[in-house]
């Protein structure tokens, strides 16, 4: 696949940078027969590049393969066709590990919440002092899009800024097994074992990719063993703690637990707030508060969707030379909105509330009273009220006919005890993302 690389470079001469980061960059490239086809990760990329790009694409890509057919199409290489990364292809020199980390993501513009607060600071630990056993290996772990990956980049890109010399390597996972296969194929396992022991930091990302591969498994192992006795730092991603990893292997679930293991959770709605304006700024966009406290409140399964709506909105804003309203935001945002709103129906919240605090849903809509139903229906309800659109009194009516100020007692009562109540906070969060996945 050679003529996407070239494509891109020409791109990146003809757009801002910006812009090709944000929308051509994440584009995955493979051949159908005379077609490029185009995996674009979710609907906003595919959109943005469909209006503004794919002439130019179209026009490129003629002119370097021969063939301007393109399909664009949401999805990603299959994982065992990811190409592997030169320097693991060939015994890396010094300068091969420079351009394998993402200088975009750092520190200064990854936005610091409750819950992101311990992994930043793992990270930025990992950062001042590689290898220092306090935080070696640092594991960071959560779901999709929290991220994850940013807070990696950030610290490799800030060990380098301390010391131009040394050598990161970032890798994802798969592109550790692909390497791996093509050593084990070539007879070339010796090399690749060599590279590793060139680097001063290791990061690794989304293991859970290695789960039920035990070949790559075991020689991650020894990887992990070699880099930790040599006190050289690595840094791993999963989307969840190691242990629920089904398919691992019991000795390397241990081992990826002995230095830090930090959760990345969701953020709250502030955090979410902050994460649009800052992002917003860093396109060189200014976006009202209110616009940015709008996207925060509907967008909350992950970051990468909240910043697919900014980028849409700006992108949709530049296009037709309005100016980025409240009203500008509702109606551009509107159908992404209701798609996020029609996925969570009052059914779905009773139903995973109810498994969440392990009862039944007609416990949960019975009239008992008892504290260990009380409170999970009175969370159901608030939730229902977040989440969703219908009005008071359309709630009450899924929970058993009750009056629309029992529903309007148990939203201000929830949002009340959050303030104070920790555990009642990490339920609520846990419930969120359960829903907004
Ligand atoms: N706190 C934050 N501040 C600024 N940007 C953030 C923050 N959290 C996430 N992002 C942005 O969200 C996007 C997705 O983040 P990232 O790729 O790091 O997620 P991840 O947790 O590694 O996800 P995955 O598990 O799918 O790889 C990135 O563009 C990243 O910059």
């Amino acid at each position: 696949m050679d003529a996407w690389p070239r494509c891109l470079e020409r791109l990146e001469a003809e757009f801002p940078a910006e812009d090709v980061h944000t929308w051509l960059k994440p584009l995955q490239a493979t051949r159908r027969d005379d077609t490029t086809v185009l995996y674009a990760p979710n609907a906003f990329v595919r959109d943005e590049v469909r209006s503004r790009y794919l002439t130019r694409i179209r026009e490129l890509l003629g002119h370097f393969s021969g063939s301007a057919e393109v399909a664009l199409e949401i999805g990603s290489l299959p994982r065992t066709n990811m190409d592997t990364l030169p320097v693991i292809a060939h015994a890396p020199a010094a300068e091969a590990f420079h351009g394998n980390l993402d200088s975009h993501y750092t520190f200064e513009n990854f936005v610091e919440g409750r819950s992101n607060q311990l992994g930043r600071a793992a990270a930025w630990q990992a950062a001042q002092k590689p290898g220092d056993r306090a935080h070696n290996p640092l594991l960071l772990y959560g779901s999709t899009g929290l991220g994850k990956t940013h807070l990696m980049f950030a610290a490799g890109n800030q060990m380098r800024r301390q010391n131009p010399s040394v050598r990161v390597l970032y890798l994802r996972s798969e592109q550790f097994f692909s390497a791996m296969m093509r050593a084990l194929q070539d007879r070339a396992m010796d090399g690749f074992k060599r590279q590793f022991q060139q680097v001063d930091a290791l990061l690794i990302d989304d293991i859970q990719f290695f789960a039920g591969k035990e070949r790559t498994q075991e020689e991650f192992f020894h990887t992990f063993n070699a880099l930790f006795d040599g006190r050289q730092q690595i840094i791993m991603t999963c989307d969840r703690f190691p242990r629920e990893v089904d398919g691992l292997e019991p000795r390397l679930k241990s081992r990826l637990a002995w230095g830090l293991s930090v959760a990345i959770d969701p953020p709250d709605f502030e955090t979410r707030a902050q994460i649009v304006l800052s992002k917003a700024r860093e396109r060189g966009a200014l976006i009202p508060e209110d616009v940015a406290f709008l996207i925060a409140k509907k967008m909350r399964s992950n970051v990468r969707d909240l910043e697919g709506a900014l980028n849409t909105l700006v992108a949709r804003a530049n296009f037709t030379g309005r100016s980025i309203t409240q009203e500008f935001a509702q109606e551009t945002l509107r159908d992404l909105l209701r798609a996020q709103m029609h996925s969570v129906g009052i059914a779905n919240i009773q139903k995973t509330v109810a498994d969440y605090y392990g009862l039944q849903i007609k416990d949960l809509l019975s009239k008992r009273r008892t504290r260990s139903l009380a409170r999970p229906r009175q969370v159901a309800m608030a939730l229902t009220k977040e989440l969703t659109e219908h009005s008071l009194p359309e709630i009450g009516d899924a929970f058993a006919g009750r009056d629309h100020t029992t529903v309007l007692h148990a939203c201000r009562q929830i949002k009340h005890l959050m303030e104070t109540d920790g555990k009642l906070r990490e339920d609520w969060d846990k419930l969120i993302r359960k829903l907004s996945e």
